[in-house]
């Protein structure tokens, strides 16, 4: 049993990366690219798997311009089409499951079809289950080729034994989300302490880690990889774009898009264990152009972390400075 009332919590506010002597002549020469499963993605962010972030055209786009991408499984009679059409494509496919009986249909019709997607992710909100493993098993027996993310865990514990059942990568974040009222309606999971959960997490991972949740500022990308992220999944902040799902909303001459959780009444159609909210995002433009912004604050972390790639950033010591930090920034 764990002793988390000794742990030194914080998160993302809470902390400033420490710089060290710069060694590249531009930020330009600095190396975002990640490895995930067998291929290489420009940077280690994903759009969430929600039906409010991704759709199958951004999809497409994602994975043709280098980007890492896992779409949602709320559509899930569109997953055979999708993974097709993906293949068809020449691009690869990333989907998500449940963990209903259901899903197990699904997971032989892909083995019968000999439909092989290079990416699956176990999406549920309590990753660490028993039915959870039971599906892990599964879906490594009957699809062993395909890419196996895990989540969502909140523990050193969770992650460890995840792993040992054939996860081969594992989400972290279990209510750190802006749609989400987990923390609210439960009284459990990692608001307010996120990166610290990460921190204890990546102490024991032995496979890739995805941050999930809690990221308000593009240098909250690079506290992830500190922490020990090799992927970071952002929900709100990918949510108010042009190619976003949701609608557009003027309100007093401002812009902004839908933005609503996965176990929202919205998405759930019905009041029945809603843990996540409806809300506005301000309309931000293109995806790309916001991707590319990420990317290149990535560059600029990584000169000021001394190094030319992103392992410099995962060395780099830190400070808690605790909350005053952000105060007149907003
Ligand atoms: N990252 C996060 O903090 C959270 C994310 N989400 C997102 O919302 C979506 C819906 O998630 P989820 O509700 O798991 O999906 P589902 O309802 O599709 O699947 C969860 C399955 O696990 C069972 N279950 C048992 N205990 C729990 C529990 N504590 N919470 C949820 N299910 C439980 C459910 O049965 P039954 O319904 O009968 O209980 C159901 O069969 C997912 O995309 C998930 O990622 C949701 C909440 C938190
Ligand atoms: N508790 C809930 N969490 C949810 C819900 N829908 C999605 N999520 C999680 O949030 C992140 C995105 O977080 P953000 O801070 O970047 O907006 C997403 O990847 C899920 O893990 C929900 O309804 N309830």
């Amino acid at each position: 049993m764990s002793n988390y009332f000794s742990m030194e919590a914080f998160d993302y506010d809470d902390i400033q990366l420490v710089p060290n002597k710069g060694i590249i002549k531009s930020r330009r020469d600095a190396d975002t690219s990640v490895m995930f499963g067998n291929r290489a993605f420009k940077i280690p962010v994903v759009p969430a798997n929600m039906a409010s972030v991704i759709d199958e055209k951004l999809a497409v786009w994602l994975a043709r311009n280098g980007y890492y991408y896992v779409m949602h499984r709320f559509e899930p009679e569109k997953r055979i089409p999708f993974i097709k059409m993906m293949h068809d494509k020449g691009v690869f496919a990333s989907i998500s499951v449940g963990i209903k009986d259901s899903e197990y249909h699904f997971i032989d019709q892909l083995a019968k079809e000999d439909l092989h997607p290079e990416y699956i992710t176990i999406d549920v909100a309590h990753g660490y289950s028993v039915f959870v493993i039971k599906m892990i098993h599964y879906i490594k027996d009957k699809l062993p080729d395909s890419f196996l993310t895990v989540g969502n865990v909140a523990t050193p514990e969770a992650v460890r034994e995840l792993e040992n059942e054939g996860a081969d990568a594992t989400k972290v974040g279990v209510g750190p989300g802006k749609a989400c009222i987990t923390k609210l309606k439960t009284g459990f999971g990692t608001g307010g302490w996120q990166l610290a959960a990460l921190r204890m997490c990546s102490k024991v991972a032995r496979k890739p880690l995805i941050a999930d949740g809690g990221i308000r500022h593009n240098g909250d990308i690079a506290k992830s990889v500190r922490f020990g992220a090799n992927m970071v999944m952002i929900g709100s902040m990918l949510a108010g774009h042009e190619e976003s799902p949701g609608n557009v909303i003027k309100i007093d001459g401002k812009t902004y898009k839908q933005y609503w959780g996965s176990a929202s009444e919205v998405q759930k159609g019905a009041y029945r264990n809603v843990e996540g909210k409806q809300m506005l995002v301000p309309y931000r433009g293109s995806i790309k152009d916001t991707l590319q912004e990420m990317q290149e604050d990535l560059q600029s972390a990584i000169s000021y972390a001394g190094g030319r790639d992103l392992n410099a950033i995962k060395l780099v010591d830190y400070v808690i400075v605790k909350n005053t930090i952000m105060d007149g920034d907003y």
